[in-house]
């Protein structure tokens, strides 16, 4: 194995110094460091080390839509993103919901050997929200699922989300919830408000989404369990999981990176690659998810990248596909929305986006400070840098981001997993 001293970046949360790594690890972080014969010398001036972002919500689509995502494709943009370990969402086909699927999934990803793939397990069989899924056995796999949604999907049933609950306190499992209430959102296309009526389409409550978050924070202190609530999206939202947080309730939640720059006048456009689940909310829930994050009421950052394939999105806005792409623009994002407002500092981004979702999803290799003994997953960002985001650049197999045609700061110029670099120069290495 190559060895590699990284020279004069600044390491976040500290001071410039040079990081050398060896046999998958970093073997020590200091001024002036000696590079052992055999090492190879990056100069990382003006460059910032994260510690490898870990994303606690990707569709990788695989089995059953490689034309939009493979695990392999999947992983290489988180690379390209910074990130070194992925959370793969439960809505495959088949269901990621038995031990055999979750395990075959988290074989692919070491295969691929760009990013460490968590698969979540599904909370029901099949994510038809009437029986609970085998969870104990997907946890007692060879893929150790910790993470169980059936996302894309609410677990609306109150009493089976409480059995649910219940069966992963048996481990430390956390049961992470796609908060829409289904009566309340029935036909649902854009956030419900003025513009709705305007525009014509079917809207889409806030309320759908608070009154679940409400309940399953109750339900959760009733049981005792681990609560995570995906993607949250309104101004209510925060509002609940602050006091909630404030009376010592326990729960952990995310906001997407498109949650935190777009609002819902996208969607004049009619264009479905603004088409989401949840919706792109108002400049009112915009300003409160940031708030939000900033005070740690919203716990990390997650991308929701979910891929689709052209014929699935360049279409008629109501017949189109809920979802956007992300990982490879989300430190971008979180950079224009968070840092540059001086909302959230280079120390919290790592923490917001690598150290607390790696405590949530319980992935111990990853989400540690960039210390001497730490596994090198670790990530180069020259913050300096500015790029125009052009969807045919993507590494994913799907084109459908919110973002084209916008300048960005910040670049990812190398990633790390294990001490062996998934990307260099910004482009993944095969
Ligand atoms: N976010 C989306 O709009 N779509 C996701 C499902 C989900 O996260 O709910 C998908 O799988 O495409
Ligand atoms: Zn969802
Ligand atoms: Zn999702």
């Amino acid at each position: 194995m190559t060895a590699y001293l990284i020279t004069g970046a600044k390491i976040v949360g500290g001071e410039v110094a040079d990081l050398l790594i060896d046999n998958e690890e970093i073997v020590a972080v200091g001024t002036g460091l000696q590079a052992p014969a055999d090492a190879e010398t990056i100069d990382a001036t003006g460059l910032i080390a994260l510690p490898g972002l870990v994303d606690l919500h990707t569709h990788l689509r695989e089995p059953g839509r490689e034309d939009a995502e493979t695990v392999h494709t999947g992983t290489r943009a988180a690379a390209v993103g910074g990130f070194t370990a992925v959370f793969a969402m439960a809505n495959t086909d088949p269901v990621a919901d038995t031990a055999g699927v979750v395990e075959q999934v988290w074989r692919l990803g070491r295969e691929a050997g760009y990013a460490d793939v968590y698969p979540i397990g599904a909370v029901t069989v099949g994510r038809q929200g009437t029986q609970l899924a085998e969870l104990g056995a997907m946890a007692d796999s060879a893929a150790r699922v910790r993470v169980f949604s059936d996302d894309g999907d609410c677990v609306w049933d109150a009493a089976l989300m409480r059995r649910a609950l219940e069966y992963v306190k048996a481990f430390g499992g956390t049961i992470a919830q796609h908060a829409q209430e289904p009566r309340l959102t029935k036909g649902a296309q854009m956030n419900e408000g003025a513009l709705s009526g305007v525009l014509g389409l079917t809207g889409w409550p806030s309320v759908a989404e608070e009154a679940i978050i409400a309940r399953d924070i109750l339900l959760n202190h009733h049981v005792g369990s681990k609560l995570h609530i995906c993607h949250l999206s309104t101004k209510g939202s925060v509002e609940i999981v602050r006091a909630a947080k404030r009376r010592g309730l326990d729960v952990t939640a995310e906001v997407t990176p498109h949650h935190l720059l777009l609002t819902e006048e996208l969607a004049a456009s009619y264009d479905p690659v603004y088409k989401v689940n949840p919706p792109l909310r108002t400049k009112e829930d915009v300003e409160a998810v940031r708030e939000g994050l900033a005070d740690g009421t919203i716990d990390i950052v997650a991308t929701d990248h979910a891929p689709h394939p052209v014929e699935d999105k360049d279409c008629e806005w109501s017949a189109a596909a809920f979802g956007m792409i992300g990982l490879e623009t989300a430190l971008s994002v979180v950079q224009h929305a968070m840092v540059d407002t001086k909302l959230l500092t280079w120390a919290d981004v790592a923490d917001r986006m690598s150290y607390r979702p790696a405590a949530i999803g319980q992935a111990s290799d990853h989400g540690r400070p960039l210390e001497a003994g730490a596994p090198a997953n670790l990530v180069l960002v020259d913050p300096a840098a500015q790029r125009t985001i052009v969807p045919e650049q993507s590494t994913s197999l799907s084109r459908n981001t919110p973002f084209a045609g916008m300048t960005l700061p910040g670049q990812v110029v190398a990633t790390f997993l294990r001490g062996t670099p998934t990307v260099r120069d910004g482009k993944p290495v095969r």
